[in-house]
């Protein structure tokens, strides 16, 4: 197929772009100039712009015939979303709808969401399944979960078909090496927790010791940024064959505290990790571990990667050989 993949030049989209490639789809990455690497796309077109842009949209849609759309490009930080929320809504919900519209517009039909954890708030049991209530605990969940409204009803009114994938924590890098995580500011914890076995951080700031978990940090359920590419692929793939429209969690269904992170990448580096516990963060719940039956049932996706050290060494090749990310 023919995919326009929004975001494409950030972590998870990059990771997508090259399954997609793979599976031999023709891809266009457009991506605005907030956080974007160019080195990160590869074998895609690559256009610089923002998914407001009705007018490039169009002639996008309409010079590579583009069928379909996967749509990663956000603001995705819980903390930053509490402190401005503005920010949030706007880029993820005003401009997710101007998207929908513009594929609406030009009879693009089939949609993959980057959804997240985040839409389930504190949750009432875990693991989490798609039938869990939503009640995000933070303006980016807010966000997410207001674009898969629209979805619903763009679906009802317009024929739009779509997967909505609910990611836990996206981690790792692709096994090559070549391509991984590198946000500026960093503030997701792998990448933190490596950056400190380098020696480039002093130390892992640990936020909130007294969350109601066994050692008292959060609990997190780390999926590999792969295999969250592969489900993407698979989603589409089922939509074009006619799957009809449908939410799905994506994680590895195992969860690990922010101790248990950091005592995994001191085995996996073999160098200390030196940590200072610090206040909770704001929005931010205590656990979420992901039930991902449903994915598995339907589209038979099957993690790759299932061992928190397998991950972690992933990632940690990914800092070993790009200590300063990609080249700027
Ligand atoms: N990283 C995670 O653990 C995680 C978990 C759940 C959901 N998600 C979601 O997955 C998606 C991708 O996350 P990521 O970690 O790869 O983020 P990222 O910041 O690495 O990538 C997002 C990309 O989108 C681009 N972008 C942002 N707004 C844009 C706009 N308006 N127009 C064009 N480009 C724009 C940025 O330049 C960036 O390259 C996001 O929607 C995020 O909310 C991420
Ligand atoms: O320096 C740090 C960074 C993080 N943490 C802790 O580590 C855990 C993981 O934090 P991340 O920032 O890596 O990830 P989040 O769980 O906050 O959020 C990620 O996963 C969410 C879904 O679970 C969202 O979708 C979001 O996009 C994505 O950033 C949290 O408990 C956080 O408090 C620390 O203790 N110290």
């Amino acid at each position: 197929m023919n995919v326009l993949v929004s975001g494409g030049a950030g972590y998870i989209g990059s990771h997508t772009v090259r399954e997609l490639i793979k599976r031999n789809h023709f891809v266009v990455v457009l991506d605005n100039l907030t956080k974007w690497h160019r080195a990160a796309v590869q074998g895609a077109e690559l256009v610089a712009g923002d998914t407001a842009d009705r007018e490039l949209l169009r002639g996008l849609f309409r010079k590579y015939g583009i069928e379909a759309v996967m749509h990663f490009a956000a603001s995705s930080l819980v903390g930053e979303s509490v402190r401005r929320p503005s920010e949030y809504y706007y880029n993820n919900v005003v401009k997710g709808l101007s998207l929908m519209d513009a594929m609406v517009e030009a009879g693009v039909r089939f949609l993959i969401f980057s959804s997240t954890a985040a839409v389930y708030g504190e949750p009432r049991e875990v693991p989490i399944t798609e039938a869990h209530p939503a009640n995000p605990t933070n303006p980016y969940g807010a966000t997410k979960l207001a674009v898969e409204g629209a979805m619903r009803w763009y679906g009802e009114a317009y024929g739009l078909r779509y997967a909505s994938l609910r990611y836990f924590n996206a981690a790792g890098a692709d096994p090559a090496g070549d391509i991984g995580e590198d946000h500026d500011p960093e503030t997701h914890l792998i990448p933190l927790v490596l950056k400190t076995a380098l020696g480039l951080l002093p130390r892992l700031e640990v936020y909130g010791t007294d969350y109601p978990t066994p050692d008292g940090t959060c609990i997190r359920d780390y999926i590999h940024v792969s295999d969250l590419a592969e489900a993407h692929v698979l989603a589409l793939e089922a939509l074009a064959a006619g799957a009809p429209s449908a939410v799905y969690n994506l994680g590895n269904g195992s969860g690990y505290s922010v101790l248990e992170v950091v005592r995994a990448a001191e085995e996996v580096t073999g160098r200390p990790i030196p940590v200072h516990y610090g206040p909770r963060r704001a929005g931010d719940p205590s656990v979420l571990v992901a039930g991902s039956e449903k994915i598995k049932a339907d589209l038979g996706w099957r993690p790759r990667f299932t061992s928190l050290g397998d991950i972690i060494g992933t990632a940690w090749r990914w800092h070993l050989g790009h200590p300063g990310g990609f080249e700027k």
